[in-house]
């Protein structure tokens, strides 16, 4: 019989089912087990007896006391085992104990953002906080007078009630007068800082993301290979909100609650210093429970941050690939892979929450203790004519005061550290200078001919620095022409593309366009004279007129956007639609071929000198495939401008059209020239052509 080891962390778990349909109780040593086996009629059979073990030989006891003795045994047994599991649990959820540990195995290792300081969290955002400082000022201002007058309510209160009792109903209305002007000047006093502190708030958690957001979409494209689109939009949504949450809502919280704190104290120092000594005593025990806390609680935010990130991008993924997803049947895989990182947030915030019990349970024992205290202390010292039952009582509420003001400044700050600790990883973004290409103002040459040049260029990914993509590479493309790549998957064709629209910089070598060195050139003047469209194109969630004139600077109107639809063959279907150029697109819901052509269209609409194609594989039906052929013609035909064309090409109706094609094999060019040239040459093209036109027939 297989041998199960008791695994299950839960110590509810009584039984391991085997899938034999054998029950073990989960406490049994292996070697003392008591294994039941049930039958198909549902009754239990005892498998294997431990007579050995009770040193009874079976010919002096009877069957029946063997049996009362295992069970006996048995019952000792799994009760001292199930004493030794609570007590070793217990071992492990004192204070100092294992089960408190955030990490399961080893420290997960997360790119780590240098440690932030509140004070410098709060310059950066009182920088960028700019001309509304104002509405801070007025909600310090608001705070002040809120707290003032609530910490003299107490002392008030007291006078009032035993003003009353001795009878003295001049100081009694007096006071009574007192405590509601002072209850108007807090309750307004507190609005107003709301207010003031909600409207920074907003300010704040707007400017932050814009901020960040402008940061990032200067980065330049590595950047974005490495980085998960979950983990930044998580930085722009919950940890800009939490950070904002600084100033909006801690530091105005914490002052308030100091002042009030304060209050309080000077109240007790006046009343009487050895009470006021005692509450000062608690509340500094309180504060060291606190600064183990939060410390703890600082650590635990960052590892929830990392992981509501981590679960975040995994659940973009599965969802913007729903339909791979459905097809192949990974429903329950991606569930998995979605509650793995649940169950890691979980295990996090479990402990978290647990030990923001342990902290509440210490606040609630201090701060009754003090209220005993007071009681006893004082008790003794008005029996002893030393404080009058009047001072008591304004002690005991001061007291109750400085307690909760401890116990907010805490709170406070423990929400201040989470807020800082998650807004790390924001500030680390934020100081990301943008791109050089977007920094610096290159050449814009007077008119662009179309004349590109490759001179041994050769590159390596920045994500993948040890895998050779080119090797010197040399090609040049003279204007007007049509130059067709070909090659097979992963031999660098669209890396060329990629380094020709300057998207990476080649690691060695240079790329010219009309002998201009492409590093030199303005990129956003040499991307608006570049038409690219994409093997697959995307397609943004707004009208289709909009889709085309993407990116177009300047008025661009109907007829022009009318015309370069018809010149990508796709006025015709866009016409169809019942809202014609105002229908609302989707990337899900054009066909493949239809959203090429409205690539095409916002390429042409921005009258390139250079038309980069990379030729869909699969998208374009063969209808669509001669519009392509048709685009390309018009593009070489074009008397009024010189054009060139570079088409990464797969099907052989492409290549034909083209006056030259390269041949790319393993990042290298491995064969130059015309159709025919190539195929005398009877090298690579010519096999590849003849795979392909071998499938036609
Ligand atoms: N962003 C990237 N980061 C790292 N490696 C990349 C990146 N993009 C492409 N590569 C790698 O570079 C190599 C060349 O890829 P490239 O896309 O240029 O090939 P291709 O010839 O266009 O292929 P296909 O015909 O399949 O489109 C491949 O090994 C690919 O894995």
């Amino acid at each position: 019989m297989a041998i199960y080891r008791p695994s299950f962390r839960s110590l509810g778990t009584r039984y391991l089912h085997l899938p034999d349909r054998t029950f073990l109780p989960n406490h049994c040593p292996e070697t003392s087990i008591l294994a039941l086996r049930r039958k198909p009629q549902g009754r239990f059979q005892t498998i294997k007896s431990k007579r050995r073990r009770f040193g009874v030989r079976s010919s002096g006891v009877s069957k029946r006391e063997i049996a009362k003795r295992e069970i006996d045994g048995d019952r000792i047994n799994g009760f001292s085992e199930k004493i030794g599991n609570w007590a070793g649990f217990f071992g492990t959820v004192l204070p100092w104990g294992s089960w408190w540990r955030l990490f399961e195995d080893e420290e997960p290792q997360f790119a780590a953002a240098k440690p932030v300081r509140v004070s410098f969290a709060v310059r950066r955002m009182w920088v960028l906080i700019g001309d509304d400082r104002w509405i801070i000022f007025v909600g310090f201002g608001a705070l002040i007078g809120a707290a003032l007058s609530e910490i003299s309510m107490p002392g008030i209160f007291t006078a009032s009630i035993f003003s009353a009792q001795r009878g003295d109903s001049m100081a009694f209305y007096r006071n009574s007068q007192l405590l509601v002007l002072l209850c108007l000047i807090s309750g307004i006093c507190s609005g107003i800082r709301s207010g003031c502190f909600a409207v920074a708030n907003t300010i704040l958690v707007r400017r932050l993301r814009e901020t960040l957001y402008s940061v990032i979409v200067f980065q330049d494209i590595s950047f974005f290979d490495r980085e998960a689109v979950g983990d930044l939009t998580s930085r722009l949504g919950a940890d800009c909100q939490r950070l904002s949450n600084v100033i909006g809502n801690d530091i105005n919280l914490i002052l308030r609650n100091m002042l009030q704190g304060t209050g309080a104290l000077v109240n007790l120092l006046m009343l009487s210093w050895p009470l006021a000594l005692s509450a000062v005593v608690i509340c500094s025990v309180l504060s060291t429970f606190f600064l183990h806390y939060s410390r703890y609680k600082k650590k635990a935010a960052k590892l929830t941050q990392d992981f509501t990130a981590i679960a975040n991008e995994v659940a973009r993924e599965t969802l913007s690939l729903i339909r791979t997803v459905q097809i192949y049947g990974a429903e329950e895989k991606e569930r998995g892979r979605f509650n793995h990182w649940l169950d890691k947030m979980a295990f996090i915030t479990m402990r978290e929450s647990a030990a923001y019990g342990l902290w509440n349970m210490s606040f609630v024992t201090l701060y009754r203790s003090t209220q005993v205290f007071a009681v006893l202390l004082g008790g003794m010292s008005i029996l002893s004519d030393h404080v009058s039952p009047e001072q008591l009582t304004k002690y005991v509420l001061y007291c109750e005061w400085l307690i909760y003001a401890t116990w907010r400044v805490t709170d406070n700050v423990s929400s201040l550290v989470q807020s800082v600790g998650a807004s790390e990883e924001v500030f680390q973004l934020m100081n990301r200078v943008p791109s050089n290409q977007f920094l610096s103002k290159g050449d814009k040459l007077q008119r662009i001919m179309g004349h590109i040049q490759f001179v041994n260029v050769s590159f390596r990914y920045p994500s993948r620095v040890k895998v050779p993509v080119l090797d010197h590479v040399n090609i040049s493309v003279q204007a007007n022409e049509v130059v067709a790549i070909v090659g097979p998957n992963g031999s660098g064709k669209s890396t060329l593309i990629n380094l020709l629209l300057r998207l990476y910089d080649p690691t060695n070598g240079q790329i010219y366009i009309d002998d201009c060195p492409l590093k030199e050139l303005d990129i956003r003047w040499l991307r608006e004279n570049i038409g690219f469209v994409e093997q697959e194109p995307h397609l943004f969630h707004m009208d289709i007129k909009s889709n085309i004139k993407y990116g177009c600077s300047g008025d661009i109107k109907q007829e022009d956007i009318e015309w370069a639809a018809k010149q990508a063959y796709a006025h015709d279907f866009i016409s169809s639609f019942p809202d014609g150029y105002e229908t609302l697109v989707d990337d899900k819901l054009v066909s493949g071929g239809q959203k090429q052509r409205i690539a095409i269209a916002r390429a042409i609409l921005r009258d390139p000198t250079i038309l980069i194609l990379d030729e869909a594989t699969s998208a374009l039906d063969s209808e669509s495939e001669h519009y392509v052929q048709g685009v390309i013609h018009a593009f070489r035909n074009d008397r009024k401008a010189k054009r060139t064309v570079v088409v990464i090409a797969h099907r052989f109706s492409t290549i034909k059209a083209a006056d030259r094609v390269v041949v790319m094999d393993s990042g290298r060019v491995t064969e130059m020239g015309n159709h025919r040239e190539l195929i005398l040459k009877d090298g690579f093209y010519a096999k590849l052509i003849g795979a392909q036109t071998d499938g036609l027939v």
